[in-house]
């Protein structure tokens, strides 16, 4: 990779697009950029240089964005804001990779296709993930695209962590516990040893929370049990998404309220969460200004659930050594951090409420418990698009 050269990351989510540029062997970001707001009410796109100067900026207010007009309003900014760089891959985070995808790969039509049948188990970012690969395949067939899988890094988790207790022969259709964020996961354990080389080897359950939030316990920086199972929707309550359910419960439904697959996968997917609970919005910056009592029911579960998954999951490593807060709500959100923190006094975390407040994705990396504390507790935000960015320069390189 020269000096020139470029990879371009896409992350598509549920209601936004991210993507980013970074140049050279080194991967300098050099441009980054998001949509937000998709579908629902004034999509904004904002773009930052390498210094974090904004040099671009857009509003929809003329009704609501989808991701295929995103998409191709991002590909118009992106190509007159090359500065002479040459597309060398585009990388792109694909939420699902199945049994049959354990590592980065390189994607191609067949291979779309193929992916195109786990839609089902990830309904609200699959189809997303795969239809800008679908766009530069067919704008710029020559330029390699590399899929980076969220579950990837879940691969090699012990057997109980991944097997239901179902029958064997449903096991084997590949009804299973995947878990998801990966890429969210593996920086976060690639940035640990540089904090402090004995994270190295540590217990650690990172929380990455924001509109899709889930949990993760690490020893010595591989995935050993995650709160997320088949897809996406299992685990903590989310922006929309309930999280954990009874499964008797989804018979219920079907039995005695009469819903149908639809019905039913719209309330657990979309109508749920902090949404569903609040019943005012699924983003926690509302729900923190509102004074609403069912906007403070629906932060205490989802703080009440994070502490029960925090049991579960120090329970499955064997012990407790850091804890890792991320995504959107875990880097920005001291008062949720500052409640969880509060109910894991018993694992040995005591939080600094000081550090804890100046600490926000903006400002990076920070340590947030107090210098007695037993189990230290630090901010690291988010950046799958570094991740995916590295992975996309390996298989490039590769000869
Ligand atoms: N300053 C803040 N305080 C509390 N929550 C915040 C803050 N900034 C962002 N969030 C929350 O982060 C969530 C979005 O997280 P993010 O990781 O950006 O989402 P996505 O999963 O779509 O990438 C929203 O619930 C939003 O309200
Ligand atoms: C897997 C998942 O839930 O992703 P996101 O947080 O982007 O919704
Ligand atoms: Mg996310």
């Amino acid at each position: 990779m020269l000096a020139n050269d470029c990879i371009i990351v896409i992350n598509a989510g549920s209601s936004s697009i991210k993507f980013s540029m970074y140049s050279g062997a080194a991967l300098d970001l050099t441009l980054r950029g998001k949509i937000e707001n998709l579908y629902s009410g004034v999509a904004r796109f904002v773009a930052q240089d390498a210094q974090g100067g904004v040099v671009g900026e857009r509003a929809w207010r003329d009704g609501p964005l989808d991701h295929e007009g995103g998409m191709r309003f991002l590909v118009d900014f992106a190509q007159t804001h090359l500065d002479g760089h040459r597309v060398v891959a585009v990388g792109h985070r694909i939420v699902h990779g199945g049994v049959a995808h354990s590592g980065p790969q390189r994607l191609d039509a067949a291979l779309v296709d193929e992916l195109e049948k786990l839609v089902p188990l990830a309904p609200l970012h699959l189809p997303h993930n795969l239809a800008p690969v679908r766009s530069v395949l067919a704008m710029a067939p020559q330029v390699p695209q590399i899929g980076c899988f969220d579950t990837a890094f879940h691969v090699g988790q012990p057997a109980e962590a991944q097997e239901f207790a179902l029958p064997a022969r449903i096991t084997d259709l590949g009804v299973r516990r995947y878990g998801f964020h990966g890429l969210s996961y593996e920086y976060i354990a690639s940035v640990l040893p540089k904090l402090d080389p004995a994270l190295a080897q540590a217990k650690v359950v990172a929380a990455h929370l924001g509109n899709g939030a889930s949990m993760c316990g690490m020893k010595a920086g591989r995935s050993m049990a995650s709160t997320m199972g088949f897809t996406a929707v299992d685990g903590l309550p989310m922006g929309t998404r309930c999280g954990a359910l009874d499964p008797g419960v989804v018979l219920y439904l079907m039995q005695e309220l009469g819903m149908d697959v639809a019905a039913v996968q719209k309330l657990m997917y979309q109508e749920s969460g902090l949404l569903g609970v609040s019943g005012i919005s699924s983003d926690m910056r509302t729900l923190e200004q509102s004074d609403d009592p069912r906007a403070k029911a629906a932060i205490a579960l989802m703080v009440y659930r994070i502490g029960r998954e925090l049991g579960s999951l120090a329970a499955a490593l064997g012990g407790l050594d850091a804890l890792v807060f991320s995504g959107g709500i875990g880097e920005n959100s001291a008062a949720l951090r500052s409640a969880v923190c509060r109910d894991a006094t018993w694992l040995g975390v005591q939080i600094d409420d000081d550090a804890n407040a100046r600490a926000n994705g903006a400002r990076g990396v920070a340590r947030i418990s107090a210098a007695g504390s037993k189990v230290p507790v630090w901010v690291v935000p988010a950046n799958e698009e570094l991740m995916i960015a590295r992975h996309a320069l390996e298989l490039v390189e590769q000869p």
